[in-house]
């Protein structure tokens, strides 16, 4: 298999704050995804720009803040999108399709697998696929709201070697640097920390959506399905390779987990958890580090009204998210034995279908 890359390019970096596309830096992107497919690599495009390139065609005097508006803009954005890649990019040679996504695709484990073969197709033909969300049927509720967060999930669902995430930024900095000119570049993250999170402000463009935290979100959900992510800014002809090669203007986040399956993806960025368990210190200890299930004597609260079968998130005493998984207990059923070592909860109980509350391989940690 040739070796994957998700490339995301954001509105700041296609785009001028009047709005309009900046057709200079899509005939440069085009050169250097050319450039990736010249040196072996297989890449995908997760690009935004459609509201921002679309706006002052409709008239509207800057980006839209409404949402039938900001709809309305993409629309006529989009196909100016498209229209300016494939141009820019059949210089090179190269197909390209369109791709358009929602988050309700995501949570449909179907219509996911169809956008996979889909997709699987398209590289196979050697056609690029250019991905963005599908703004005039998404509602504000369900929408990813930024494509830093489609393009990690994407990257997961095609088993990207690495994602790059291309901003108008040289990387994350210890704090916004249009606001603090002494802030410095974090040029590698091992770790996502609250500090972490509270060093990043929002988008500092008025084209952009979600400044920096969103991209950490991103490169969280990528880590834990085992892809590293560069975020970062390139301008010069060879500075994606470079990126690649890991000598990009921009910061390395670190992959922890491993690939992971579809119904992994599923539990721990679609699905919709019914209730809260709170867990001791040893349940976190066997939950996230020794790869055990999770035993009733380990719970200490239950909260929400879920059934066996139905998602609950995990969370320590501290309320710090610990990941998901499947409940084999009903709400009623679990508060009998909260803390109750394994042989009482089998007197208790008349009928114990399973003795885990969550098995191990219906979890998946979302601490890092
Ligand atoms: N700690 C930080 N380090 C770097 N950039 C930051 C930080 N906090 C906020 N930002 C802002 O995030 C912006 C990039 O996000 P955004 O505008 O959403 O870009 P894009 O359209 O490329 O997704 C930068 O222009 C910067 O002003
Ligand atoms: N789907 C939208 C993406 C919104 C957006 O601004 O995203 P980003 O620039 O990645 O923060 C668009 O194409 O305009």
């Amino acid at each position: 298999m040739l070796r994957r890359i998700v490339v995301k390019i954001g509105s700041s970096s296609l785009t001028s704050s009047e709005g309009g596309l900046n057709r200079d830096a899509v005939r440069y992107f085009a050169a250097e995804l050319a450039g990736l497919i010249q040196a072996g690599f297989q890449p995908l495009l997760v690009t935004s720009g459609a509201v921002a390139a679309g706006f002052r065609e409709i008239g509207y005097p800057e980006r839209p803040k409404l949402l039938h508006e900001k709809q309305a803009a993409a629309a006529v954005g989009q196909a100016l999108l498209m229209q300016a890649y494939r141009e820019a990019l059949a210089e090179h040679r190269v197909s390209a399709a369109q791709v358009l996504l929602t988050r309700s695709d995501f949570q449909n484990r179907k219509r996911t697998g169809n956008a996979s073969m889909a997709i699987e197709e398209l590289l196979r033909q050697g056609v690029l696929p250019i991905i963005n969300e599908n703004d005039t049927v998404s509602l504000d509720e369900l929408k990813f709201g930024d494509n830093d967060t489609l393009s990690a999930l994407v990257a997961n669902l095609i088993k990207a070697e690495h994602l790059l995430i291309l901003t108008d930024m040289d990387g994350l900095y210890t704090k916004d640097p249009r606001l603090d000119p002494n802030a410095t570049r974090i040029t590698r993250v091992t770790e996502f920390t609250n500090e972490l999170y509270a060093i990043a402000g929002g988008a500092g463009s008025a084209v952009g959506t979600g400044g920096m935290r969103s991209k950490i979100d991103a490169a969280k959900i990528a880590s834990i399905g085992g892809v590293p992510v560069f975020v970062g800014k390139v301008a010069e002809p060879g500075d994606l390779q470079a990126a690649l090669r890991g000598d990009g203007r921009g910061t390395y986040f670190e992959a922890h987990g491993a690939a992971l399956p579809r119904k992994k993806q599923w539990l721990g960025f679609f699905s919709t958890p019914f209730g809260t368990l709170t867990v001791d210190d040893g349940a976190e200890e066997a939950l996230i580090h020794g790869g055990r299930s999770l035993l009733p004597v380990g719970v200490k609260a239950a909260n929400g009204h879920f059934h066996t079968g139905d998602v609950v998130e995990v969370v320590n005493p501290s309320g710090e998210v610990l990941g998901r998984g499947i409940v084999n207990y009903d709400a009623e059923q679990l508060q009998e034995i909260l803390g109750l070592p394994s042989a009482e909860v089998i007197k208790k109980l008349d009928i114990v279908h399973r003795l885990e509350v969550i098995h191990r391989d219906e979890w998946i940690s979302l601490k890092s």
